[in-house]
């Protein structure tokens, strides 16, 4: 028998695997973690866009979660699709009642296609009840602007959305740059309320990018598991999902999805 570190993801199931629930257990997999999910949406979904959502009932959310944690536990989890204000304060009181501290919370809000992920109206919820408890929170830029409420150009806006956001709760903050368009360089800047931390990696043209944010959020919570500290975790995670996209997958008419075993080929089999 042997002792594995384990991770859960909560969030939205994407019937096309790229994103969502199946993004987060394929990176947990690849990453040595036991894997649990709590689904709090199904979303029928391919490269081509959401045509259609199917939120969970709040119970049925809160009833997942228990069946893990009074059984198995988990290392560390990450949030994702949440949809509603609802479903955001059944998982935060459960957050709060097993005292889970390793929390990774990705403020899914859009899909590539612009469908809603996250009502408007449960943005509130997601600032005042949620981010208290993340240990870290990864928005993208479009997501930072809406939650900090301020534009984000330019790496000083970068920076003082980081100290904005910082002061809503979380431990870190990580705001990412994929969306950083014009930048040669995807720059993601990690923040502990002191230090600045940088992560670049090359930016790589490509249209399939489905799934990158919730891959990485996963690959940060899959290294938080088996016990790294959080810039050590981002910057692994940085290297895992850079070579997902690099090597991503042309499936579907759309965005394709990254590839989630990318990190184990070497450079001559990775085309
Ligand atoms: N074209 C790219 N080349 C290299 N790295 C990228 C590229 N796009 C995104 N990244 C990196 O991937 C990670 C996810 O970032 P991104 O900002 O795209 O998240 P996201 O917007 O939540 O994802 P999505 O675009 O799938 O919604 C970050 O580390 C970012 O720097
Ligand atoms: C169920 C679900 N969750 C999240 C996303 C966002 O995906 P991305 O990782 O590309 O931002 C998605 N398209 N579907």
């Amino acid at each position: 028998m042997k002792n594995v570190s384990k991770a859960l993801t909560i969030a939205g199931s994407d019937s096309g695997g790229g994103a969502g629930i199946q993004a987060d257990l394929k990176t947990f997999q690849e990453l040595n973690v036991y894997g649990m999910s709590v689904l709090t949406a199904v979303t029928a979904q391919n490269t081509l866009g959401v045509q259609a959502v199917y939120p969970m009932t709040p119970e049925a959310v809160r009833r997942q979660i228990d069946s893990i944690a009074q059984d198995m536990g988990t290392d560390a989890l990450k949030t994702g699709m949440l949809f509603s204000a609802e479903i955001i304060a059944a998982v935060a009181e459960k957050i709060r009642q097993y005292q889970w501290e390793k929390v990774v919370v990705d403020p899914v809000m859009v899909a590539k296609g612009g469908e809603t992920l996250l009502e408007r109206e449960a943005v509130d919820s997601l600032k005042n009840d949620l981010l208290p408890l993340a240990c870290l929170v990864t928005p993208n830029i479009p997501e930072a602007e809406v939650l900090t409420e301020m534009s984000i150009q330019t790496m000083e806006d970068k920076k003082a959305a980081c100290q904005k956001l910082h002061r809503l709760g979380p431990k870190w903050v990580l705001i990412k740059g994929g969306h950083d368009r014009g930048d040669d360089q995807a720059t993601d800047i990690l923040f502990d309320g002191k230090e600045f931390f940088t992560f670049q990696s090359k930016r790589i043209p490509t249209k399939n990018t489905h799934g990158t944010g919730c891959t990485f959020s996963a690959a940060i919570t899959a290294e938080l598991a088996k016990g790294a500290e959080v810039p050590d975790a981002v910057s692994a995670a940085k290297k895992f999902i850079a070579a997902a996209i690099e090597n991503g997958i042309k499936i579907g008419k759309g965005h394709g999805p990254t590839n989630h075993w990318a990190h184990r080929l070497k450079g001559d089999e990775s085309n």
